[in-house]
């Protein structure tokens, strides 16, 4: 059964309001008292017809609605002009403007029949400084603004999407959320970095009710779009694309296959924090930011060289193979040289890799940068380590470590300083790890030709299994080699 609000019912007045205000820490005025009872009056008006709140009870419209309103302007200096995103029947954003007069206020809200709500209860608070925004804030929206506040409406990460072309370097995102919002806040810290601050999280209790809130007040870091679109068209470095036969597009769809790859000497980044990555390890190497038109501009990290292209939807959905919805990156592949046994081995560890899967070739890069090998050979048989696929599995190990392509695996001579993995050799932990070895791992399948797997070590298994991955067993002589460099006692 539902239970039933434990407040004692308050007879409505406007001396009512100021009082429980009052109580609560906020002195109104009379100019304030007299407009938050009009608001109030209007709201109980046309709540049956409209659907405004679902609050109906004096008190609790009061506290719940017109003072958790009010509070952040009691904790944050409110930057104007201040857009309340969804704004609904006004809240926060018509409480916030009584109570700050000097603020300019943007309403924005998509459903048409609160906007008509909206425009009239604002003609009837006399309001100035008070604009209504009647469409559905998007991406594309780009009148500027110093603040956006929002109540109620949408996760952290699609607001912050959502105002990436009007909230000014340097503004505020103020967040009035509930108490248990952490994994949002996480992900929208995570995925943002570099383009939004954490500024403030402050938990609160609206006062007289039991109900906790949060506020999380973010500081954009990144420039709106439409500047840096301005900047980037005027220097010649904005292009937009809108059809599959452009000839660049066309390049760039090559860079998803190996053959493409080779012959463009191009690679496509993607995945949030491996663009981060490669742009803070390899700036040079990257020339162009792709997002999807309307997407995010991109960041300061990315150098005065660089492209900044807007693909139409369908476009950006062909390159973004994992549909991350985040912009790509269009890198130029590092030189990789060419390694034969006759340049030899650098101490510490070589790692061969024939792996032909570009997803198991990703995973033993991300592991081979993890245990700090000297350097990686991509042999004939291997999957080329800058398919978007490996890229992506290597979460950006390919653009740090040291990569040689290498002979066949076939063309080996035995005579290296070599490990080589397969089911059939010794038990790794009788296997001695030269200063300066190779790490041969099998094929996926096949395993290794005959005379690696004499000289072959295993990493044990439970009977009647099926052999290891070839990148986890990789993973897993790796780090006993670590740990026996580490403690060479416990060898
Ligand atoms: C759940 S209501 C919350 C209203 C108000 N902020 C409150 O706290 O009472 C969400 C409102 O946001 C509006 N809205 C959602 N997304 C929007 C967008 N992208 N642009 C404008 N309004 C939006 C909806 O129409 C709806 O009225």
């Amino acid at each position: 059964m539902a239970q039933r609000s434990m407040t004692p019912s308050v007879k409505p007045s406007p001396q009512a309001l100021a009082s429980i205000l009052e109580k609560s820490g906020v002195r109104a005025n009379a100019q304030q008292v007299h407009q938050l009872w009009i608001y109030h009056r209007w709201l109980r008006k046309h709540n049956v017809e409209l659907n405004l709140t679902r609050v109906h009870n004096f008190d609790n419209m009061v506290r719940k609605l017109y003072l958790d309103s009010i509070l952040p302007g009691l904790m944050v200096s409110l930057p104007s002009p201040l857009m309340d995103l969804g704004t609904g029947p006004g809240m926060p954003g018509i409480p916030l403007k009584i109570f700050n007069p000097d603020l300019e206020v943007v309403l924005a809200e998509s459903r048409q029949h609160r906007v008509r709500f909206l425009e009239d209860v604002c003609a009837a608070l006399g309001l100035s400084g008070v604009s209504i925004e009647g469409r559905r804030i998007g991406p594309s929206y780009d009148r500027p603004v110093r603040g956006v506040i929002t109540r109620a409406v949408e996760s952290m990460a699609e607001t912050m999407e959502r105002i990436e072309g009007c909230l000014e370097k340097g503004g505020l995102l103020i967040f009035m959320k509930g108490p248990h919002c952490d994994d949002e806040l996480d992900r929208a810290v995570r995925r943002f970095e570099g383009r939004f601050a954490l500024k403030e999280d402050r938990h609160y209790v609206i006062p007289g009710t039991p109900h906790r809130r949060r506020l999380v007040v973010f500081v954009r870091q990144s420039e709106r779009a439409a500047l840096v679109r301005q900047a980037a068209s005027a220097s010649g470095r904005h292009k937009r694309m809108a059809s599959f036969d452009n000839a660049a597009f066309k390049r760039l769809q090559k860079a998803l296959t190996p053959r493409g790859i080779r012959k463009e000497g191009l690679c496509l980044v993607s995945g949030a924090k491996v663009v981060r990555d490669v742009l803070a390890s390899r700036p040079n190497l990257v020339q162009a930011w792709i997002s999807v038109a309307g997407g995010p501009p991109p960041p300061s990290a990315c150098g005065e060289h660089v492209t900044w292209l807007e693909l139409d939807k369908n476009l950006f959905e062909t390159l973004d193979l994992f549909g991350t919805g985040h912009p790509l990156l269009s890198v130029q592949v590092p030189p990789i040289l060419y390694w034969t046994p006759e340049n030899g081995l650098g101490p510490g560890c070589t790692l061969f890799v024939p792996f032909q899967d570009p997803e198991n070739v990703g995973a033993v890069l991300r592991t081979a940068a993890a245990f700090g090998v000297t350097a990686v050979v991509l042999l004939k048989e291997s999957a080329h380590p800058f398919h978007p696929k490996a890229v992506r599995a290597s979460a950006g190990a390919a653009f740090r470590l040291r990569l040689f392509f290498g002979p066949s695996v076939a063309d080996l001579p035995t005579t290296l300083p070599m490990i080589a993995l397969s089911q059939d050799g010794c038990p790794l932990h009788e296997a001695i790890f030269p200063e300066t070895f190779g790490l041969l791992a099998g094929l996926e399948g096949p395993g290794l030709p005959e005379p690696w797997r004499r000289q072959a070590v295993a990493i044990p298994m439970v009977p009647g299994v099926e052999s290891l991955n070839a990148a986890t067993a990789t993973a897993v002589a790796l780090y006993e080699w670590r740990r026996r460099a580490v403690n060479p006692a416990r060898g």
